[in-house]
Order: structure tokens, then sequence, then C-alpha cells
């Protein structure tokens, strides 16, 4: 209501004009001298608010750094009690590499009344309708990266059990001679351009947002604005201010500044010396990352002498995603028997069925 509306309380007609050039000036010099103007204004509402989005579906893409933003969805899940989809019974994916089925979901039976899940993150081949059978179509993103460096960890970490890679010597000599060691009946035989244009058009509607693998920490950012969580949902890093500077403008960067010393006194406060280690190297056995291949997939070693509450929140920043897995499974299933995180090992040295 303007001021001369309000009965018997009118404001002079000088008196309002020198309020507005006093508050004009206010907000000419906040910006000049690159203040939160946000301070000084009311919300105008935007994707920061409202309570976070919890139905969240995020296709897991090989080699990509899927484990780190799944690791930040498991956490998110854990705080705040939701149910995840999880592989049913010993299984570590989600019928991973066959086609999706809601089945291979524990708790989905075959017949039996609907049964939905909050967040859905583990490998899967994408089948649409079988995950729309568990997942309500909230919010949908994943995450994608240069193909040749996702082809050159895919390499490495696959060597010993992908047959395509089995029996050459080098990436090199792959690339030089794929069809010798490919066949393209076995997988891809559909990816003409046509089929392929077909695909994303059925799958890109469905999809809010796509990270960057490349990109990773600016894209942090994103998720968290559009999933509307709090920093303590998300783990941001230091090369993410310097590429956001140019993103965000002094405004908002200063708001995100006020963020970051969080992160920072998270690292501190639970990792040994800050640096991840070798697989040699984790002492902890329920913090070594499952090993594949010729690569040496790296974890953290948490710092000696934290108290119980400190060990519980550090330990979860750090835990790797089978142990996550398991540990999830445990808790949304106490009655079913545990996942043995060794058993996908064994599998891997060439000893087990499918996972
Ligand atoms: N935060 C962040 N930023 C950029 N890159 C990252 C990040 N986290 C993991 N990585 C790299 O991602 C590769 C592992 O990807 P995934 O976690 O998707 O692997 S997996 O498919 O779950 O096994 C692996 O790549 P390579 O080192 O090239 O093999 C990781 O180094």
């Amino acid at each position: 209501m303007w001021p001369e509306q309000v009965e018997g309380a009118a404001v002079p007609c000088g008196c309002f004009w020198a309020i507005l050039l006093l508050a004009l000036t206010v907000f000419l010099l906040a910006g000049f001298l690159h203040m939160d103007v946000g301070l000084l204004v009311p919300p105008l509402g935007g994707q920061d608010e409202g309570p976070p989005v919890t139905n969240v579906m995020f296709l897991k893409t090989h080699k990509t750094a899927s484990s780190t933003v799944l690791n930040t969805l498991f956490r998110f899940a854990e705080t705040h009690n939701l149910a995840v989809a999880l592989p049913a019974g010993g299984r570590f994916y989600l019928g991973y590499s066959w086609l999706f089925l809601a089945r291979y979901v524990e708790g989905v039976e075959q017949g039996s009344p609907e049964r939905r899940f909050s967040i859905m993150c583990d490998h899967l081949r994408l089948n649409r309708r079988e995950v729309q059978k568990v997942m309500p179509s909230d919010t949908y993103f994943s995450i994608l990266r240069n193909p040749v460096f996702q082809l050159q960890s895919s390499f490495i970490y696959y060597k010993g059990y992908v047959p395509a890679f089995r029996g050459v010597a080098s990436l090199e000599d792959f690339l030089a001679s794929s069809r010798t060691y490919y066949n393209p009946s076995l997988g891809l035989r559909h990816a003409y351009e046509g089929y392929v244009r077909a695909r994303l058009a059925d799958v890109e509607p469905r999809f809010q947002l796509g990270l960057i693998a490349e990109h990773f920490d600016e894209s942090t950012v994103l998720p968290r604005r559009l999933l509307r969580w709090r920093l303590d949902d998300v783990h941001l890093d230091r090369t993410f201010w310097a590429r956001l500077r140019a993103e965000l403008g002094p405004r908002r960067l200063r708001s995100e500044e006020r963020r970051r010393e969080r992160p920072r006194g998270l690292a501190a406060l639970c990792l040994q010396d800050g640096t991840p280690k070798g697989k040699s190297q984790v002492t902890d056995r329920r913090l070594r990352p499952c090993q594949s291949g010729r690569a040496d997939i790296l974890g953290y070693n948490l710092r000696p002498g934290l108290d119980n509450q400190t060990l519980h929140m550090c330990q979860r920043m750090v835990m790797p995603e089978l142990q996550y897995v398991a540990r999830l499974y445990t808790l949304q299933f106490p009655d079913k028997p545990p996942k043995n995180v060794h058993v996908l090992e064994a599998w891997r040295d060439g000893a087990g069925d499918s996972v």
C-alpha cells in the first residue's frame, strides 16, 4: 500500500521523494562497491527457495566422475531418510548390463502393489517405462565426459574383463584395428544415426540437467540450485571459484564465497593429510575402493582420534560406492542378508557370476 493511501498517516510529498532518492543512492553505491544487494532487499523468488526436491533419478554413466555424484546422492538420501532404489539381493548394479527392469530393485516384486522410491542412482541401462514404475517423475539428470578421456579411463579400468579389450595390448592398438577386437553384433548394432537420434529425442525431454565431468566443480552448483539443496548436501572445491567468477558476477559470487569455507574445513577436519591414497595405502578396509583392471582407484585415510559423531560424518564423505550401496541396503532392509562387497572383487578377478 502506498503511504498516501493510509488513512491519517499520509507522508508529506517532499519527504517521500527524499526517501526515494536516498534509497536509489544506497543501491547505486552498493552496486559500485560490489556490495551484496541481496542482503538489502527481500528475496525475489527463485530456485533457491522452497523445500528440497527429494525425488531424483540420476542416470549413472561409466567413467565420468559419476561415483562422486552418487556419493552425494547417497549422503542426501541417508540424511533425509529417503528410500533409495537399491539392487535386489546380493547384487550391486540395477541389472546392468541388461536393460533395466523394475523387479531388479529390492522390494519390488512382480505383480505386487506399486512400490515407489525417492532416489535412484545406481548403474543401469535406461528403460524409461520400467524406471517410471518405481520412480516418481520429478527430476532426472546425468553426467557426460569428453568421450576420448572416457575411453582412456574405460580401457584401463575394464581391460581385464571386457571382451573387446581383453586381447589387445594398448588402446592405440585397439583404435588402429577396432574391428579385430570388437564385434558390433554383440552391441551397438543399432547405432546408426537415425536410431541414435530417435533415442535422444526420447530421452532428452525427460532430463532437466546434464553435468559435464570436465566442469565438475562448476556443475555442482547446478544440481544444488535445481534440487534446492543446502550446502551440507553437496561438496564444492577450490577450482569452482575461479571458473564461477565469470558466470555469477560479484554479487552472487560473494554469497557463494561465504559458503566455501565449509568444504575446506571439512577436508582439514576429516582427512589424515588431505591427499588421496593408492589401494595399498588405504588402511581402513571399509573405505578401500573396489579395484579393477590396471587402474589404481584412490581412496582416503581419515584423521585418527576423531570423536564418534565426526567420524561417522567423515566416513560417509569418503565412503566408496559399493560400500555405500551395502550400507544403505542394510539400513533399508535390516532383515535381509547384507551385501558382500568383496564378492564383486572376486567376480572382477574372473571368479564369479554377474552382479
Ligand atoms: N570430481 C571429479 N572431477 C573430475 N573427474 C573426476 C572426479 N571424480 C572422479 N573423476 C574421474 O572420473 C573417473 C571415474 O568415473 P566414475 O566415478 O564415473 O567411474 S565408475 O564408472 O563409477 O567406475 C576417473 O577418471 P580417470 O582417472 O581418467 O580414470 C576419475 O579420476
